[in-house]
């Protein structure tokens, strides 16, 4: 389940759900970097952008390699700073449900793969449609047999 768990991680940070997020400030602040923001403006952080940047990431940001989070001598998930991947939000108001949401979506995974073999059409690229959460325009075409044991 490790290297489940890393997949849907690296599946977040290129897809998150959430790819763009704003809060409002309550009052007066200054940011780490030092940005000042005023009483009642808006500040947005765009997960998407920040899950393919090399700067975050490195050279291969936008590779699909999940084995960045295992570590290589044990194979065990190794998570990452919620300020770098940020699918969930980060600090004090960070998703209540992040762990019920892993525990469901692997569920899944291991469920629908113990039944079926699935395949997908690497050359097909959905349109995405951005809104508050990341959806595709026209669904996923997706080959599924039954797996025969
Ligand atoms: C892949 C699935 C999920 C993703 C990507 C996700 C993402 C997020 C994000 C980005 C926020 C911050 C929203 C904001 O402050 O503007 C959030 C907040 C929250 N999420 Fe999730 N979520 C997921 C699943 C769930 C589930 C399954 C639950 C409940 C069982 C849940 C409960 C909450 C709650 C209660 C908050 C508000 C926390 C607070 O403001 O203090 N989430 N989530």
């Amino acid at each position: 389940m490790h290297y489940v768990h890393a997949a849907i991680t690296k599946s977040m940070r290129l897809y998150p759900p959430v790819p763009v997020n704003f809060l409002r400030a309550e009052a007066a602040d200054v940011l780490p970097d030092g940005t000042a923001v005023g009483a009642g403006w808006f500040v947005a952080y765009n997960s998407y952008a920040m899950g393919r940047m090399e700067s975050v990431w490195g050279e291969d940001a936008r590779a699909y390699r999940p084995e960045r989070w295992l570590d290589p001598a044990e194979g065990t998930f190794q998570p990452d700073s919620p300020f770098r991947y940020i699918a969930f939000h980060a600090g004090p108001r960070i998703c209540l449900g992040k762990e019920m949401a892993y525990i469901l979506m692997k569920s899944i995974v291991a469920c629908v793969l113990e039944e079926f073999e699935l395949a997908v059409d690497g050359a097909y690229r959905p349109r995405q449609v951005t809104s508050l959460t990341l959806r595709m325009a026209d669904g996923l075409p997706v080959t599924v047999k039954a797996r025969v044991n």
